[in-house]
């Protein structure tokens, strides 16, 4: 073990010294530049009720989310199921539009003043995603030749006589040889789906990617596997990503920092090695059995210990409605919180700086 981390941290090494832009986009004094930034983001959908749908209520899927990601970062978010995490993935790549608020990236909004105009083909270019599911996100009457040249012609990427070349280097970068070319989804195994699944995010040369849950489909022996192809990719392209999990573990390994979603609001935003201190993220962390062996950034993940890590899963929060009786004002995890006194009924914290990167929306977090 001890071993395989020097020989990561040589080869890490090596690579700074030849100036190779992937390592340097691991030191974190390199994320300097703003790639994106929402502020205010809600998005609220009404589920029509009743037998005729006469009336409907509102879910609030993302509450006032300010975010901000730095160029060749990899953010993590976490979240127990249905805290808005997908959600806000979508708005971020601009798949919805916000029912409030705005997205920037590089500087520039996403929606103009006008909600419903046309978010640019340049964005959609350098913005991907790669899914879940593998088996649903591929289609099954597509080769893989076919699913990966589409991208590259609707953005006119490559010339038609190079397009099997490119495609061809695309399969190599996700570690498939040539051979897959003409296979159809259903002749490929589930980490090789989703390999073709994360060909074809790179295909457009993305800057930033959103991984959501890339591996909880997947099975633990190739689960590694995937999160360390990411993790190549990351390098070697200077990607910036949002990497959303349930499993604390794998996050805290992949991520620089972490943010944490609880009933569509962040409630925490921390560097992945330091201490969270909000109460909901404090159950997260409990929720997990401790990890024996000591994963650190300058390893890579191995299957051994991404065996334990898949112990470490959430346990089941299916309380999540609890708070839905309180009022908008009450902080969103009062009804959970141990720690809670009784200002917590009728203030809505908002994140504050607690410490160098570390945000807190809690008006009574754990001491550092
Ligand atoms: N299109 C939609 N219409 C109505 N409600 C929706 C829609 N999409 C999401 N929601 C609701 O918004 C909330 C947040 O859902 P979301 O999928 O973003 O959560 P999540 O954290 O990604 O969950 P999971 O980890 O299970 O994927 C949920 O209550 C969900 O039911």
């Amino acid at each position: 073990m001890k071993m395989q981390i020097n020989s990561a941290l040589n080869t890490q090494n090596s690579k700074l010294l030849k100036g190779d832009c992937s390592f340097n986009s691991k030191l974190k004094t390199q994320h300097s530049t703003l790639l994106i930034r929402a502020s205010g983001l809600q998005k609220s959908y009404f589920i029509k009720k009743g037998f005729f749908a006469t009336s409907s209520h509102e879910v609030r899927a993302v509450r006032n989310v300010d975010l901000e990601i730095k160029e060749g970062e990899i953010l993590g978010l976490v979240g127990e199921s249905g805290s808005g995490k997908s959600t806000l993935a979508r708005l971020l790549l601009g798949l919805e539009p916000p029912t409030k608020g705005e997205v920037w990236f590089q500087g520039r909004s996403l929606w103009g003043k006008a909600k419903g105009s046309r978010i640019s083909k340049e964005f959609r270019r350098t913005s991907q995603m790669i899914f879940q599911d593998p088996v649903s996100s591929l289609n099954p009457k597509k080769t893989v030749y076919e699913t990966l040249r589409e991208p590259l012609l609707i953005h006119g990427l490559c010339d038609k006589s190079r397009l099997e070349a490119e495609v061809v280097s695309l399969l190599k970068e996700v570690g498939l040889g040539p051979a897959f070319l003409d296979r159809y989804p259903h002749e490929l195994s589930g980490g090789q789906k989703q390999r073709i699944g994360i060909a074809r995010a790179l295909s457009t040369r993305p800057s930033f990617i959103i991984c959501d849950e890339p591996t909880s489909a997947l099975d633990v022996s190739i689960q590694a596997q995937i999160i360390n192809l990411i993790l190549d990719l990351h390098e070697r392209h200077c990607l910036t990503i949002l990497f959303i999990s349930h499993a604390i573990p794998i996050v805290k390994f992949v991520s620089d920092k972490i943010a944490v979603m609880y009933r569509g609001v962040i409630v925490e935003i921390f560097p992945s090695d330091a201490t969270p201190l909000h109460p909901y993220t404090r159950l997260l962390m409990k929720a997990v059995p401790k990890v024996t062996i000591p994963i650190t950034k300058n390893s890579k993940l191995k299957t051994q210990n991404l065996d334990r890590t898949l112990e470490c899963q959430p346990s089941d929060f299916s309380d999540v409605q609890l708070g839905s009786k309180l009022s908008h004002d009450a902080c969103p995890f009062f009804e959970r919180c141990r720690v809670r006194k009784g200002e917590c009924k009728s203030v809505s914290p908002v994140l504050r700086e607690i410490g160098p990167g570390h945000f807190v929306a809690c008006i009574n977090p754990y001491d550092a």
